[in-house]
Order: C-alpha cells, then structure tokens, then sequence
C-alpha cells in the first residue's frame, strides 16, 4: 500500500465499551436509513457487520452492477463509502458517536462487478477526541493470505449526538 496517511505513533488504547455487544454479534445500525448499514436505505449498501477481535468489524459485500463506475469495476466513490462505513462501525466497539474529519483511501487494485468483497474495519487508536481507524477490502474468493485490494483510513471525532445532529435530526 501506497498511502501518505500518517499513523501517530503515541496513539493512547482504544477501550472496548463493557456494554457494547459481544465479539460475534451483528453490529447493529447506528441508523436506520443509514446508507452504508441502515434496512430502511432504500438503494442503500444494506452492510450487515460482526463485531471481531481486537476492536474489528468485517462484514461481506457482493459488488453489484449498480456499483459500477468504469466498465466493469466498481466506482471509487463506493469503496470510499464502504470504508467510511466499516470503520463507523469497528468505532461502535468503543461505545461513542464519532464523526469522520479524514477519510484516505488507497485503491491499490481494480475491484471487478461481481467480487465478493471481504471488508475489515479496526480501531487503531485515540487521540483525545480523535479515534483512528483503518479498513481493508479483500477479495473474499482469494483466500486468507491475500494482499487486500484497497485500503483505507480515518480520523474521526467523538462528538455529543444530541447537539452534533440537533439542527438535521428529522
Ligand atoms: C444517537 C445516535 C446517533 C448515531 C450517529 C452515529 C454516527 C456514526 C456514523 C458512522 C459512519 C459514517 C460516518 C460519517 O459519514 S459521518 C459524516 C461525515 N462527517 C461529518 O459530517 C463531520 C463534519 N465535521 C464536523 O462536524 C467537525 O469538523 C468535527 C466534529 C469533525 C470536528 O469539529 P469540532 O469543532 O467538534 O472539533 P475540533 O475542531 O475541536 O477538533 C477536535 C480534534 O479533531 C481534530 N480534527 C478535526 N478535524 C480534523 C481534520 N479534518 N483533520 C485532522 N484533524 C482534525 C482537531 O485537530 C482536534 O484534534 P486535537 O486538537 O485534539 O489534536
């Protein structure tokens, strides 16, 4: 991978949240019409992840025609989506609503229509108010030792709901 993104290294543990639910359970929608997990999304990705190990999140994910951005790989704006929403989800491990401020993504390969996409969302990491995440995408078919075919990072900042969505909540 080829990205710039910085890592620090003086992260502080990220604490998995005792109340949170347990380490092969579904994570459940932080929103209902929620593009990337929401059931009610009408066109959304309709993500369905398990909490994992280590502050992960994975879920599968068939790319479908409608995904398509150049003739027969998916659209870039999509893997960022799925990123974005992977880590969203690893974060709920921690028991807080962060926002994302920094999404990176390193498209390392063309991800054709039709690949079932194995993706691995992690808290890395906090920093203050800032939570570090990382996200792969595999192809589910290529087995376990297989380099992922993108990879991505974020930065995103615990805030507090009720007045972070105060003004757009329906
Ligand atoms: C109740 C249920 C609700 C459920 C909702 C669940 C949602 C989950 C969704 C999950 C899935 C989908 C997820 C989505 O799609 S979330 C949707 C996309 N994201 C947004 O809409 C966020 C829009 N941005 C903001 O609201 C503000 O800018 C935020 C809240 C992010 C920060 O503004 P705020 O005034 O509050 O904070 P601060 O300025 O004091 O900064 C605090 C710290 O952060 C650092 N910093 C800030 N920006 C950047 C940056 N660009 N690069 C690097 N660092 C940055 C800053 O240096 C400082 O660090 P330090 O000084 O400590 O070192």
């Amino acid at each position: 991978m080829k990205t710039t993104f910085v890592v620090p290294d003086d992260l502080e543990p990220a604490r998995r949240d005792p109340a949170a639910p347990a380490i092969g359970e579904a994570v459940p929608p932080h929103n209902p019409r929620c593009h990337g997990c929401g059931p009610d999304a009408e066109n959304g990705l309709h993500l369905r992840a398990v909490f994992g190990e280590n502050l992960t999140a994975t879920a599968t994910l068939v790319v479908e025609p409608r995904f398509e951005g150049g003739p027969g790989v998916i659209h870039g704006g999509i893997v960022s989506t799925l990123f974005d929403e992977m880590m969203g989800l690893a974060n709920v491990h921690l028991g807080v609503v962060a926002v994302t401020a920094v999404l990176d993504v390193d498209y390392a390969r063309p991800i054709p229509v039709g690949t079932t996409l194995r993706l691995v969302g992690r808290v890395l990491g906090r920093q203050r108010r800032k939570v570090y995440s990382a996200v792969e995408a595999f192809d589910d078919a290529a087995g376990p030792d297989a380099e992922p075919l993108a990879a991505g990072h974020g930065i995103f900042v615990v805030v507090d709901p009720r007045a972070h969505f105060a003004a757009t909540r329906p």
